[in-house]
This record gives C-alpha cells, sequence and structure tokens, in this order.
C-alpha cells in the first residue's frame, strides 16, 4: 500500500526556506581551481574531421601540410606578353624593339603549347601560365600592336627577369606548414585551407556541454510571467558563453525545484555531454536542492562547495568520472562571473584554444568602495576618460542584477584582506572586452526614459555615450570631480521651490531639459481615489487608515514633494522609501502599496491613474571646460533637433513651450 505523504507543515516549510550556510568549507579561488584540475582531463578532445565550409571558429586539430603549391604554376601578374627578358635590352619608346606574336594566347586556365623563342612573345592574361622560354612579363600599356602579315608587338621598356612573374609555390610551398594544430580559423585561415587544396579538415572536437538552469520561479523567456517568476536569462548567458569558449551548449531548459526530476535530467546530462553547468539552488536552505542532487551522482563527487569570492561565495564543483559538474550560484551576476573565472577556462582547454589573454589599463576610483573582509572581491566598473586618464565608476547592481555585465568595461580586485578602496585610489581594471571603446561622451546623473532619445541620436552620428545612473546628487558629485561631461539633475530647492538652479556654481551652466509632471499615482479601479485631485487624493489617503502608501528615498526630489504634500503626516508605508519612479509603480499595481508619487509616463507604462501634482524640471548641467568637445556640442544640438525633441515628447514630456499642467 503507498502511503500519501504528510503535507508539510509551515514551521517545515520555514526551516526549509530559511537558508543555513551549509557549504563544505569556504576555500580560496586558487584552492578551487587546483582541486578541480586535479580530478578532470582538462587536454583538447579528440578530433573529428569537419568539411571546409564548416570550419570557421572551429581550431586546427592537426598540422595543415599544402599538397600543392599556391600559386601551383608560375603565374604572370598583369595583362601583357610573356617574353624573354633578354629580348627587351635597349628598348625605349625612341627605339623600341619588335618582338613576333606566337600563336596562341594565354588566358585564365590555358596550358601553353608554344614556346617563346628568341624574338617572340605570347599573349598573356593576369593569372595567365607563363609558358616554358619565357622568363618576364611586360604590360600591355608599354606595347604597340604591329598588324602585319605576322602579327607583332613594339615594346618600349627593358624588364628585367621575373618581372610580374608569381614563381609556384612562392604564396604557398608544398609540403610546408600552412597552418598550425591548434590554430583558430577565421576567414583569412579559411582561405589558405582552400588555396593548399583541403575539402575537409581535422578540427578539435568541440566539449558539448549541458546547461541548464534550477527553480520554481523560473520562466522561459517568451512564456507569460506570473506573479513572483523571472525569467530564466542564466540559461541563455551561460549557453552564449560556452559557444564563445568553444564549446558546443546543449540546452536542458529549465527544471524546477524537484529532487527526482533533477537527479533524472543530470544523470541524462551527464551521460551524453562532456560536462555540465547549472545555475541556482547552491545555498538553497530549502534543502540544497542542487548541491544535494549533485553529492549522488558518482565519484569523486562534490569537491567544492564554497569560494571566498565576492560574487561567486556558493559556487559548487563536483566531478562525476572526470566530468565536471558546475553549479554556479542562481543571480546573474554571480552567475557569469563564476562561469568566467572556473568554467570557460577548462571549456577554452578542452576546446583546445589557448588560456584566454588579459588586458588591464590603469584607472582612478571616484568613490570610496566598501568591501567584505575574508572574500576577495570582483567590481564591476565602466570606465570613463577625463583630463587626468581614466576613471573607473562601479557599474555594479548588486549580484542579482542581469545588466551590471553587460553595462561594464571590465572589473578590478579588492583582495580578502582590505575592506574598503578609497575615492582617488588608483587600480588595475581588467577589461572584459579588449576592445573597448572609452565612451566620447559621459552622462552621469539621473537617468530618464527621454535621455535614451537623445543617446540614441547620436549613436546615429557615430557617438558613443554613456549614461550612468548615479541619481541626481551623485551627478552634481562626478560633475563637481570632472569625471562627466553632462549630469541630469532634478533637485529642488525647498527654500525658493525652484528646481536645480541653486547647483549652479561657477564654472558650470545649467542646459534646459525637459519636464516631467509628477503626481500620484493608484490603481484604476481603486474608487478611494479615482476622479480626485492630487491634494484631495493625499487627503483622501490621510484619512483611510488602511489604505498604504509607498515613499521615496531621501535626497530624491519627488520626495521633498511628498513631504510637502504630506506637510508631517506619516502615513503607513511612509518607511519603504524605493529609489525609482518604476519601484513605486510596481509597487502599486503589484498592491504591495495603494498609493505614491510617481511621473505621468511611469504611470501610464503601469496602468495606474495619475493625478498630477506639479512638474519636475530635468535639466542637464554642463561643465563649462567640456563645451567645445565635439560629443557635448553634437549632444547640445540634438537637444534643439526637432526630430529629437518629437521623440522626448513621445515619451511623455515636456518640452519648452509645451503647457503645462498644475
Ligand atoms: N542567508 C543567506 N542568503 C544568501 C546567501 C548566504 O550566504 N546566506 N548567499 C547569497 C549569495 S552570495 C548568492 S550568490 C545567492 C545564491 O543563491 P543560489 O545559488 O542558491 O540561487 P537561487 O536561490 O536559486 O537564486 C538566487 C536568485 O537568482 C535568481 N535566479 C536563479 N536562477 C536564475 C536564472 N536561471 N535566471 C535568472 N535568475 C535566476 C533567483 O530567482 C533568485 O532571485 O544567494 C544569496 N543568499
Ligand atoms: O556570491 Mo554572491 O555571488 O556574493 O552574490
Amino acid at each position: 500500500m503507498k502511503v500519501a505523504p504528510s503535507q508539510p507543515t509551515l514551521l517545515d516549510e520555514v526551516r526549509a526556506a530559511a537558508r543555513q550556510e551549509q557549504f563544505l568549507e569556504v576555500i580560496s579561488a586558487e584552492s578551487a581551481r587546483q582541486r578541480l584540475a586535479a580530478h578532470i582531463d582538462t587536454t583538447p578532445m579528440s578530433a573529428e574531421r569537419v568539411a571546409l565550409a564548416s570550419t570557421l571558429g572551429r581550431v586546427l586539430a592537426v598540422d595543415i601540410l599544402a599538397t600543392v603549391d599556391a600559386p601551383p604554376f608560375d603565374r604572370s601578374g598583369v595583362d601583357g606578353f610573356a617574353i624573354r627578358a633578354a629580348d627587351s635590352l635597349g628598348a625605349s619608346d625612341q627605339k623600341p624593339v619588335r618582338l613576333k606574336l606566337n600563336n596562341e594566347v594565354l588566358r585564365c586556365g590555358v596550358a601553353p603549347r608554344e614556346d617563346v623563342a628568341p624574338g617572340t612573345a605570347t599573349a598573356i592574361a593576369t593569372g595567365g601560365v607563363v609558358p616554358r622560354g619565357a622568363d618576364a612579363v611586360v604590360m600591355i600599356e608599354w606595347t604597340e600592336l604591329i598588324e602585319s602579315d605576322d602579327l607583332a608587338i613594339d615594346l618600349s621598356r627593358a624588364v628585367n627577369p621575373g618581372q610580374f612573374i608569381s614563381y609556384a609555390g612562392s604564396d604557398i610551398a608544398r609540403g610546408e606548414t600552412a597552418l598550425r594544430k591548434g590554430a583558430k580559423i577565421g576567414s583569412r585561415e579559411l582561405g589558405i585551407l582552400a588555396a593548399s587544396g583541403t575539402a575537409v579538415v581535422d578540427v578539435v572536437r568541440r566539449p558539448r556541454v549541458a546547461v541548464l538552469s534550477t527553480g520554481d520561479e523560473l520562466v522561459a523567456p517568451g512564456a507569460p510571467l506570473r506573479q513572483g517568476a523571472v525569467y530564466d536569462s542564466n540559461g541563455a548567458i551561460v549557453a552564449a558563453a560556452v559557444s564563445e569558449a568553444g564549446g558546443d551548449p546543449q540546452a536542458f531548459g529549465i527544471v524546477g525545484d524537484d529532487e527526482n526530476a533533477l537527479r533524472d535530467v543530470l544523470t541524462t546530462a551527464l551521460s551524453t555531454c562532456d560536462m555540465v553547468v547549472l545555475s541556482g539552488g547552491t545555498s538553497k536552505g530549502a534543502g540544497d536542492l542542487s548541491y544535494r542532487v549533485a553529492s549522488t551522482l558518482g565519484q569523486p563527487g562534490v569537491i567544492v562547495h564554497g569560494v571566498a569570492l565576492k560574487p561567486g561565495k556558493p559556487l559548487c564543483i563536483a566531478v562525476v568520472d572526470k566530468k565536471p559538474l558546475i553549479i554556479l550560484p542562481g543571480f546573474p551576476t554571480s552567475a557569469i562571473f563564476t562561469f568566467h573565472t572556473f568554467v570557460a577556462p577548462i571549456i577554452r582547454a578542452r576546446a583546445g584554444l589557448p588560456p584566454e589573454t588579459a588586458r588591464e589599463v590603469e584607472a582612478t576610483i571616484p568613490v570610496r568602495i566598501a568591501s567584505e573582509m575574508g572574500r576577495e572581491e570582483f567590481v564591476m566598473v565602466a570606465l570613463t576618460e577625463g583630463e587626468s586618464g581614466l576613471t573607473a565608476f562601479p557599474s555594479n547592481k548588486g549580484s542579482g542584477s542581469v545588466t551590471t555585465f553587460s553595462q561594464s568595461d571590465g572589473f578590478l580586485t579588492i583582495d580578502a584582506l582590505s575592506t574598503s578602496l578609497d575615492a582617488g585610489a588608483r587600480a588595475r581594471v581588467r577589461l572584459i572586452d579588449p576592445d573597448v571603446r572609452v565612451p566620447d561622451l559621459v552622462i552621469a546623473g539621473s537617468h530618464c526614459v527621454a535621455l535614451d532619445v537623445l543617446i540614441s541620436a547620436l549613436s546615429q552620428q557615430g557617438i558613443v555615450a554613456r549614461s550612468m545612473a548615479v541619481g541626481s546628487q551623485g551627478g552634481v558629485t562626478a560633475a563637481r570631480r570632472g569625471e562627466c561631461d553632462l549630469a541630469p539633475i532634478h533637485l529642488i530647492d525647498p527654500q525658493s521651490g525652484i528646481y536645480n538652479q541653486h547647483l549652479v556654481t561657477p564654472g558650470f551652466t545649467l542646459v534646459p531639459g525637459w519636464r516631467r509632471m509628477q503626481g500620484v499615482v493608484f490603481r484604476k479601479d481603486d474608487p478611494r481615489f479615482a476622479g480626485l485631485s492630487a491634494s484631495e487624493a493625499v487627503a483622501a489617503a490621510l484619512a483611510d487608515s488602511s489604505s498604504v502608501m509607498v515613499n521615496r528615498n531621501a535626497g530624491a526630489g519627488t520626495r521633498i514633494l511628498i513631504d510637502q504634500a504630506l506637510n508631517g503626516a506619516r502615513p503607513r508605508g511612509y518607511g519603504n522609501q524605493p529609489k525609482s519612479h518604476n519601484a513605486v509603480a510596481a509597487a502599486v499595481a503589484q498592491r504591495r502599496a495603494d498609493w505614491g508619487v510617481a511621473i505621468e509616463p511611469v504611470a501610464q507604462l503601469y496602468d495606474l491613474g495619475f493625478a498630477p501634482l506639479a512638474p519636475e524640471h530635468y535639466d542637464f548641467l554642463l561643465l563649462d571646460a567640456r563645451r567645445d568637445r565635439f560629443a557635448v556640442r553634437a549632444f547640445l544640438k540634438a537637444l534643439r533637433d526637432p526630430d529629437v525633441i518629437a521623440g522626448i515628447r513621445a515619451r511623455g514630456m515636456q518640452v519648452a513651450n509645451d503647457p503645462v499642467v498644475g
């Protein structure tokens, strides 16, 4: 008889959900690498034979010896006549030499029949086979055709032997090593292989790498996102990174938090692939699911669980019969970082590629960066170039961020024993892409959707602008330190009620941007607020003890507005202080709050009701010293461009001369 499993109690669930640190032991990244290397094979995979056209990006498994010469024969480099150089001796415009033409024309692909005897010449095309007897070719421009009974030419230049002849094997000689084992085949290498007559090539088999993501909350891109769910981004980024490292990714999709299902998938993955990479559930107290399953699949099992790295601490490495099974942390930045640190080097080695060459630059750190003691910390940074060299702005949005990696140029390292890196310190930045292009224009301050219209307009002119969302106050600081060209800000002077003017100091100009209408946001179907003005809506909220607000962070212009409207009141939810208009709108739309203050375009994006309060001025603080830079000039010009203005309006902003409500 089957016994029905008993339902877990709330206490069971809380116990399971509570994360408990269950790491084997937290070891250094270097020790983790050494342990892994001791258990697996890091030599290149065996060879496989592939048709030439399919070899792009592959790695040669053998040296390629040329089996034919290139060119395969002595070849003419010009259209003209094959001659004996000795016959041209003394030829000039005044005293041309007459040569009788032989009875053939050597177009490309035609095998010569006649010798070039002294005093004769044979017509030859570029690429034609130089005939027996000839030792030079003269250009047609140096000759004149003499059309008598016997065809002849008058040659007006003397040439040396070898003139315009490419000798057989001068490009590739038969027997020579045309390409070496380990070479990555690009278009140029493909050309060499084709020229040496190679139709099939022995290349290193790409290691098959199973990629899967774990978590009940994951949804494949394209499917609707239910409440509490997130899209599986690790699956896509890890699979692509496997390809970039020379591997052959095998997508195993998403597996829920189900031990049996995960064991089945991992067993299949291990039997069909050379390596398995999954993400998520490494530090889950809810049972340490992936870790526990990984330790039951074979020998030696889990060899590393926990590394003294940030991001990346929960990394788990198992080995089953020499095949690595790597569990990356679920957080996207942690996942991709640990992938590049631990997994990519193995894939490259097995794919026959050399270790990646690291490029580093030195840069100044503009702000103090705090670091956790005991973990070697990698800080993602975006580079900008100023008067005093490169500056590296921390671009970290936390390990949970998906965008951090793509919006960064590189990373710097803070060693495990340091607790911070001070503002003004110099640091070595390891570049993610060695061909990184430092932006032409640096914008640091508050971000706005309409700013993208300007950045796109510049990008169409080939100007790379980088906008760093450091908040209005962060923008003012960056501008004063000369770390950006422009700082978009919207800060109200509480005394005068005027926006931004109070921040203009000598050496700076305020460039007018646009206005964003701020107002009270609420769900459209909420009868408590529908149809009310902003002040009526705030009064209604204060009068209703069941309503919950969502506030804004101290220092935000919107917060000043909220505090003015509340006039000292502290309604429920006042302590919830997210940092963006979007977070306020999401809280209201998802019913975690009933009202808050946000800008109108954002209210529209979340389909919320909106009662206008006051326009917020979004202007640009410009460093006068940078005004004449071409990118700054292009920015100022774009700001006046009618198409750009139309685009800014289309994003719900009001530009100068627009009627302003409220
Ligand atoms: N009390 C503690 N909490 C946490 C600790 C800790 O030591 N004590 N470690 C933190 C660190 S550090 C990291 S990193 C994360 C790692 O957590 P897991 O590896 O167990 O990953 P999950 O819990 O499954 O997911 C974390 C996070 O990432 C999202 N996720 C997961 N998979 C994907 C995917 N394929 N695509 C996109 N996003 C994904 C998931 O929804 C969660 O939001 O734990 C900290 N907590
Ligand atoms: O290691 Mo976690 O990866 O710090 O975010």
